[in-house]
């Protein structure tokens, strides 16, 4: 097997060498019995209405909602295969930390610490540690919730194999170490299996991360801005990875270091073929995450970015488009920035008008050492901010056209706290009859034992994505949703969206996207919670 894919794990699926086992396969939990749902051996087929609401206005100035059907087929192909994981920026602490708790899981691990006895979960995965209403006992009128994964035939985040590119050359055990992330009684379990995992050499571009960076680039392919040869040896290392490893498909994901933004510079990066060229005359403003990206749309890979920098420059984009490969990103929505479009969402919609949110945070891992850099803070920065947008935007009895909460970032890096991140967040408000309301939050957390699970969800919804097809219904050709997969919201803290379309940050609303079109493939109709079964009698 190829030195960089991951090492025979020497643990059996789904049993434990310790008595536990990690989170069951809910696989055939239900079927929905339903004219409108068909399964065979290989696909789930639904006919679903979409219902919606189109509101235009009239001469007089007023609304006219009209209820709006649009009837869809589902096409979900049930057969999952082998799938690969490539992380970029594997050797980094969010690497490093998925790739311990995937093995951890796979072997049903249990280890000591010191508040006693820890086994291996998913706690943290949307998909692996939470549930959907599948409806209501017809006799009992109890509520019957079922594991989001069991709601569509997905991989198994136990089932990934793991491999990826880092510019440090360091193995991931020893990489494990480095991030002092996890217990000692833990990475010792998998230290074995973790040593043999060597990242690939990847590209280097010194300009667009941190200078305090350049003491881990060993482990580099030459050439310190863009080239076509890059493009074509990080293919080769996907086409390679997928063949030593019998793999169906591999999905490709930036865990690397925040980038600063890239310029956009008309003629270079504006359109798909300029940005191709402008790679083949090694112009200094295409990004490595760009480069990654390109690579991965011309091996039909999905790709999905974990950092906030705008790697989907408009040629990245259309050249998705062009190729019907898959993008997602930007930017891991784990833990100050998630609790924030949640807390925002819940008190503008209870009609309480946020007018200041200051959100500070400090942290000691590397990715914070990146980050104490300007040019990279200004990325993590304006993912930071813009998550408030929408919400605010959509309650104009609160807010006048353009006006906003006050909202700023502060990030610093304090070593000593590695990666055990503290937010500090005040959020304050106007209330009824003059009054104010001050919230203030202190959350402390492992950084990379937030955005890990996010890692697995990421892949496993952009896994699940390549395996669902559409048509509307009469018509005859089945096809792929839009190349960029917004769906993957709910994990992102600034969503990407197909062009023209727009950003959703809501947690609540992304969650409820992810929900009802996992619903909608098996015929199922959005969970309403109007519970009129309990009103109406
Ligand atoms: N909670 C979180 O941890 C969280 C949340 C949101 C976003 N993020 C983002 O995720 C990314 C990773 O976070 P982390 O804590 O693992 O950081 P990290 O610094 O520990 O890991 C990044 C890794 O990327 C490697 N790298 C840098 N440039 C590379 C390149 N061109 N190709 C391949 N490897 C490269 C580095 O050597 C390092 O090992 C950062 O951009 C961070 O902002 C993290
Ligand atoms: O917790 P969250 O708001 O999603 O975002 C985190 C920031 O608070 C932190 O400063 C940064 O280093 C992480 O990469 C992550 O982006």
């Amino acid at each position: 097997m190829a030195p960089h894919a991951e090492a025979d794990a020497g643990g059996m699926d789904g049993y434990s060498l310790n008595g536990s086992s990690g989170p069951t396969r809910s696989v055939d939990l239900f079927t929905v019995n339903s004219p409108d749902v068909t399964y065979t051996d290989a696909h789930i087929k639904s006919k679903y209405v979409y219902r919606t609401t189109s509101v235009t206005k009239s001469p007089e100035g007023k609304y006219v909602a009209k209820p709006k059907e649009t009837t869809y087929d589902f096409q979900v192909d049930r057969k999952v295969g082998r799938v690969g994981m490539m992380l970029v920026g594997w050797g980094g602490n969010n690497g490093t930390t998925v790739t311990a708790g995937i093995l951890a899981n796979r072997r049903g691990l249990v280890w000591e610490t010191k508040e006693g006895k820890r086994a291996a979960n998913y706690y943290g995965s949307v998909m692996m540690g939470s549930t959907i209403k599948l409806g209501t006992d017809e006799s009992t009128g109890e509520e019957i919730n079922v594991p989001f994964q069991s709601v569509l035939p997905m991989v198994h985040p136990n089932d990934l194999v793991i491999g990826g590119w880092d510019i440090s050359s360091m193995n991931v055990a020893d990489a494990m170490d480095r991030a002092k992330v996890l217990e000692p009684s833990l990475k010792q379990l998998v230290r074995k299996e973790m040593s043999y995992m060597k990242p690939l050499p990847s590209i280097y571009y010194p300009d667009f991360i941190a200078a305090n960076q350049e003491d881990r680039a060993d482990n580099v392919l030459p050439g310190s801005k863009a080239c076509w040869d890059h493009v074509e040896q990080l293919r080769k290392d996907i086409r390679t990875f997928k063949s030593d490893n019998l793999l169906d498909k591999v999905i490709v994901l930036w865990t690397a270091n925040t980038e600063r933004y890239a310029d956009m510079v008309p003629g270079v990066n504006d359109t798909a073929d300029n940005l191709l060229n402008a790679i083949k005359s090694g112009h200094e403003e295409i990004s490595p995450s760009t480069i990654f990206s390109v690579a991965c749309t011309l091996e039909n890979t999905p790709f999905i970015n974990g950092s906030p920098q705008n790697t989907f420059v408009p040629g990245a984009v259309e050249l998705a488009e062009r190729h019907n490969a898959f993008i997602g990103g930007d930017d891991f929505k784990s833990g100050q920035t998630k609790m924030k479009s949640a807390l925002v969402d819940f008190l503008i919609n209870a009609g309480i008008k946020l007018t200041s949110i200051a959100s500070y945070n400090h942290l000691g891992n590397n990715d914070g050492k990146n980050l104490s850099s300007q040019k990279q803070f200004r990325s993590k920065e304006i993912s930071k901010s813009n998550v408030v947008d929408d919400m605010v935007a959509a309650n104009n009895v609160l807010y006048k056209d353009g006006e906003h909460p006050d909202h700023c970032v502060v990030i610093k890096y304090m070593p000593a706290v590695g990666d055990d991140k503290r937010a500090l967040d005040e959020y304050y408000a106007e209330i009824f009859m003059g009054g104010h309301q001050t919230i203030s939050i202190f959350n402390v957390c492992e950084d990379s034992l937030l955005a890990s699970p996010l890692i697995i969800d990421l892949v496993l919804v952009a896994e699940m994505m390549t395996r669902i097809q559409w048509r509307l219904a009469g018509t005859e050709q089945y096809k792929g949703f839009h190349s960029v997969l917004s769906i993957l919201s709910y994990m992102l803290k600034a969503p990407l969206t197909p062009p023209g379309t727009p950003v959703v940050n809501s947690l609540s609303k992304q969650r409820n996207a992810l929900t009802n079109l996992f619903r909608a493939c098996v015929g199922l109709q959005p969970e309403s919670d109007m519970t009129l079964e309990h009103k109406l009698f």
